[in-house]
């Protein structure tokens, strides 16, 4: 197709994809019309073939008659115009003339083909002998987005096995069909996964347009192509330029694929996350984040209740030494714990948050102070060496990692495992000490008397509610982001635990 696509302008585009369904909701005209609307369009779709697949493979696949796809296509035709078209899952020679036919009659502003062959499960999406077809088609498309296989395919050749390669191949695609080829590194092997916009009628360096991207490391990457062609149609009906489109698509895509852990879907290659930049039209109930990190925690907290430290504090038979060096480390900590609270204060969106964090923040150096005066007072060895542990500075370089990325959400989920962990091993120790017969008579009696600290149980609580409010506010990625704080706190605090039986 000879002229270059223009653009719609601020209204909203109409996209139609023309595509297969896939009823996991990952890939195909499912992918396509989240991913439309992830992009302010309003998606359509002419079903051009049902599968029957999930995230681990194809079962099935039924090609209806292509009569009834080009009834579809039709009625969306007679009655609506489309800004954009996205062409994906073809099946078969008989439904690649009817889609062709449709387009040479209607000429959308913008057409862009994703040929798909393969799904990233490895089974087949269009027959074999319909590849002639399929090549064909491509000449009616402005944009044509092979994956590094499917490139390959249509050329007649091997995979390509570099990234110079590829583009070598991408440009005598676009030679050959006069559209712009997609180049993507989803393929690729290492670090890098870019794109390039490949144009064969643009002379010199202009022809190549680069997009460097780094991997992100998860195997839900199914859809990722179907939701890229179908998120490109829509900006480009906005925008009326490749390469301004392909930036903004392959930056949500990176976050789609970056929050796609939090959907939890299947067992195989999961689905991206499209919606991972929008807030819920139902918001989370107020407690209902919280409870979720909570939940995720839940094995490392029992890991936590089980650990010898703990219950020989309990029984009272922990090494002098052990419990010496607990709270050496603890101070070091908490003088630094202090320093990562006032950051979280100097982030905080509301007067109330920011004077929470800075009263932690000063409490935590009183009691950093009180623990010298008294506890290591007796123990001016531990005291003197004031060298931080392994496992201390592990979990204070992750908070300070968390606190200069700059994100108040995400700081608020990194240190709250301090507060609600410690203050349920707290609860725990001092409800069986007080239960016993002669609580006296404890070694660590006084210590554990610490831990019933009322002021302390209801900063836990203030702490728990604030990084609530932060998590239900953010976006989808926010709170991966968040949960991922969390978890590895809680995994320090464990370790923290743990630390003088391997480092006393
Ligand atoms: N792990 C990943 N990290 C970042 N981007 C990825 C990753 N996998 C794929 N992509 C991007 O997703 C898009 C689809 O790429 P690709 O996987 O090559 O296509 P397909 O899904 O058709 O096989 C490209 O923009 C590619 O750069
Ligand atoms: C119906 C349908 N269409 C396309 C794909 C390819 O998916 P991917 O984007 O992972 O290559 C698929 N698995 N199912």
């Amino acid at each position: 197709m000879a002229a270059d696509a223009g653009g719609r302008g601020p209204g909203i585009p109409r996209v139609l994809s023309i595509a297969g369904s896939d009823p996991s909701g990952g890939a195909g005209i499912q992918a396509d019309l989240k991913s439309i609307a992830a992009m302010g369009g309003y998606g359509m779709c002419a079903i051009t073939a049902l599968t029957a697949q999930n995230t681990r493979g194809v079962t099935a696949v039924h090609t209806p008659p292509p009569e009834f796809l080009a009834a579809q296509l039709e009625a969306v035709g007679s009655d609506i115009t489309v800004d954009a078209v996205k062409i994906g899952m073809l099946a078969d020679t008989e439904v690649i003339r009817t889609v062709g036919e449709w387009l040479a009659r209607t000429r959308p502003g913008v057409v862009v083909l994703d040929p798909v062959m393969v799904a990233t499960s490895g089974d087949r999406l269009l027959a074999p002998d319909a590849e002639d077809a399929l090549r064909c088609l491509l000449a009616q498309a402005h944009l044509v987005t092979p994956n590094l296989p499917e490139l390959a395919a249509l050329l007649g050749e091997p995979t390509a096995a570099s990234w110079d390669k590829a583009l070598d191949q991408g440009r005598r695609l676009s030679e050959r069909t006069g559209a712009v080829v997609l180049v993507k590194g989803g393929h690729l092997e290492g670090a890098a996964c870019p794109d390039a916009l490949v144009d064969a009628r643009v002379a010199g360096s202009g022809s190549v347009v680069e997009l460097p991207g780094t991997r992100v490391d998860t195997r839900n990457t199914h859809g990722t192509g179907c939701s890229l062609s179908s998120a490109l149609a829509t900006v480009q009906a906005r925008t009326g330029d490749w390469a301004r489109s392909l930036a903004v698509v392959k930056e949500w895509l990176r976050g789609a694929l970056e929050a796609s852990d939090e959907l939890e879907v299947g067992h195989g290659h999961g689905p991206v996350h499209h919606f991972h930049h929008a807030r819920a039209a139902v918001p989370l109930a107020p407690g209902e984040f919280a409870e979720s990190l909570w939940r995720d925690a839940e094995k490392v907290r029992a890991e936590i209740a089980a650990l010898p430290f703990v219950s020989e504090l309990s029984a009272g038979t922990l090494s002098p030494e052990d419990f010496a060096y607990y709270l050496a480390q603890d101070a070091l900590y908490l003088n630094a714990y202090s320093r990562v609270l006032a950051r979280a204060s100097a982030l905080a969106p509301s007067e109330a948050e920011q004077a929470f964090w800075a009263e932690g923040s000063r409490v935590c150096l009183e009691v950093e102070a009180e623990l010298h005066r008294t506890w290591l007072a007796h123990h001016p060895a531990e005291a003197s060496q004031r060298a931080m542990g392994p496992v201390t500075k592990a979990y204070t370089d992750h908070l300070l990692a968390v606190s200069a990325s700059g994100s108040y959400a995400v700081l608020a989920a990194a240190v709250l495992p301090c507060y609600w962990i410690y203050a349920e091993v707290g609860a725990a120790l001092s409800g069986r000490h007080a239960a016993r017969a002669d609580p006296g008579d404890h070694p660590y009696g006084a210590w554990i008397g610490t831990y019933a600290d009322e002021a302390f149980a209801e900063a836990t609580r203030r702490a728990v509610a604030f990084t609530d409010a932060a998590g239900r506010s953010g976006s989808g990625a926010e709170r991966a982001a968040m949960r991922e704080a969390f978890g590895a706190s809680a995994v320090y605090e464990r370790e923290f635990f743990d630390a003088p039986r391997r480092f006393a």
